[in-house]
């Protein structure tokens, strides 16, 4: 887990006048079993602002020493925000976030799925991890070469850091980076916003704070109003990024906030844990449907290529299964494609389903199964993520497979 060390500097750092940001008296950073987290001291009511940072003061690819460097460079975004913090973090006492990057625990030593061992690796096979391409380390190494070109690029100016000397390294201040990252708006792109990264994630839509920051700014400058055009109705004063309560919150209760509807694949890639009983959790059959598809006789390719060319692309990828077992639409029509007697299928009638296509809904989930093994691991915490997808997924199909026994 990437998590805060020294929550105090964090503070501090908000606390520091040149940053102009605004911590509610009522918070209290604590320790929780995800790390640190927010409490409230007293009961909170709905729509306080619980945080303020205004723009100027977040740490993005825009605001860092190395903006134009960045810029020449043509590197953006997440990849941007990495190197922008690396040199940051090795700017020391010189940077104006140096109480807010101590606060954090870089020298964690989690580091992402797709750099896990191969044997580890193997335990999520054709896991919607894997389906996803979670554990593909590609993305991570080219970023990486595109960091080390970079440093070299500017070596007579900057020493180059010692975190772009070896991959583990480097991947796990990326991991430290995204699970700490805040979509901002057109012009920050993604940037850290300190405070706000202190609260947890509540994986069932039951947060009671949201991230609040105005997107539609001008991507050039970053103005709301400029020379190049007008890009919302708000003033120059709504720039500032906010942590809000979205619904009252009683004294001493922890205050989470949403990193968004994400699946565990998605939370295990960028956040590093996963959750039990995730209600955003799908699991796909495309594979299935892709193996039954070869071997389907004329009518059968024909009734799906007549779908193929009208289904919103990509459509195998919509072939799911929903956390509850529900099938998604398109997993009924396709099911209804293969299994609908006759030569003529109305578009109409796909979703409903008949007795054969549940059936082959329940082939295809049997067939998607996960094999139940023994995994034992030195690494408890990433045992327990194996463990919480590869459970979670056969949950999934199990429920979908029992609903489908249902007239
Ligand atoms: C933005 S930080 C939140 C604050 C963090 N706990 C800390 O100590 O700095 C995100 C990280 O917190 C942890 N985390 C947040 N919500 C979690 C949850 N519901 N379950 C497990 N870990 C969680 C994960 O390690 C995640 O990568």
């Amino acid at each position: 887990m990437t998590s805060t060390s020294d929550p105090e500097q964090a503070i501090f750092w908000l606390h520091e006048p040149q940053n102009n940001c605004f911590w509610n008296g009522a918070l209290d950073v604590v320790s929780t079993q995800n790390g640190a987290g927010v409490v409230s001291k007293r009961s909170i009511e709905k729509g306080t602002v619980l945080l303020k940072v205004p723009k100027e003061s977040i740490l993005s690819a825009r605001t860092t020493f190395i903006a134009n460097l960045l810029i020449d460079a043509e590197i953006y975004g997440m990849h941007a925000l990495v190197i922008a913090l690396i040199y940051e973090k090795n700017a020391l006492a010189e940077s104006p976030w140096y109480h807010y990057i101590n606060s954090i625990n870089f020298a964690d030593k989690t580091i992402p799925p797709c750099l896990w061992h191969p044997t580890h690796k193997r335990l999520l096979d054709n896991t919607e991890a894997d389906l996803m391409g979670v554990l593909d380390d590609s993305e991570l190494l080219d970023h990486f070469q595109m960091a080390q070109d970079f440093a070299r690029q500017y070596a007579s100016m900057l020493p180059e850091p010692p975190e772009l000397s070896n991959i583990s390294h480097f991947a796990t201040i990326v991991l430290g980076v995204a699970s700490r990252a805040f979509e901002i708006d057109d012009f920050h792109l993604s940037a850290l916003v300190p405070g706000a990264d202190l609260f947890n994630h509540e994986p069932h839509g039951d947060e009671s704070a949201h991230f609040e920051s105005l997107a539609g700014v001008c991507p050039d400058c970053g103005k709301i109003e400029c020379v190049h055009g007008v890009y919302s109705d708000a003033d120059e004063s709504d720039q500032v990024c906010e942590i809000v309560a979205h619904s009252a919150v009683p004294a001493n209760t922890e205050i989470f906030n949403t990193y968004g509807p994400l699946s565990n694949s998605e939370l295990l890639a960028r956040y590093a844990f996963c959750v039990d009983n995730n209600h955003f959790d799908t699991v796909c059959l495309g594979r299935q449907i892709s193996a039954l598809r070869k071997k389907a006789g004329p009518q059968i390719a024909r009734r799906i290529k007549w779908w193929s060319l009208t289904a919103p692309k990509p459509w195998l990828l919509d072939c799911f299964v929903k956390a509850d077992g529900k099938p998604s639409k398109e997993l009924c029509a396709v099911a209804k494609l293969f299994t609908a007697p006759g030569k003529t299928v109305q578009r109409s009638h796909l979703t409903k389903l008949t007795p054969s296509s549940r059936k082959l809904i329940q082939h295809w989930c049997r067939q998607r199964r996960l094999p139940e093994i023994a995994i034992s691991l030195d690494d408890p915490q990433r045992e327990a993520q194996i463990k919480c997808i590869r459970q979670s997924e056969n949950a999934i199909l199990d429920r979908c497979i029992a609903l489908m026994d249902r007239p």
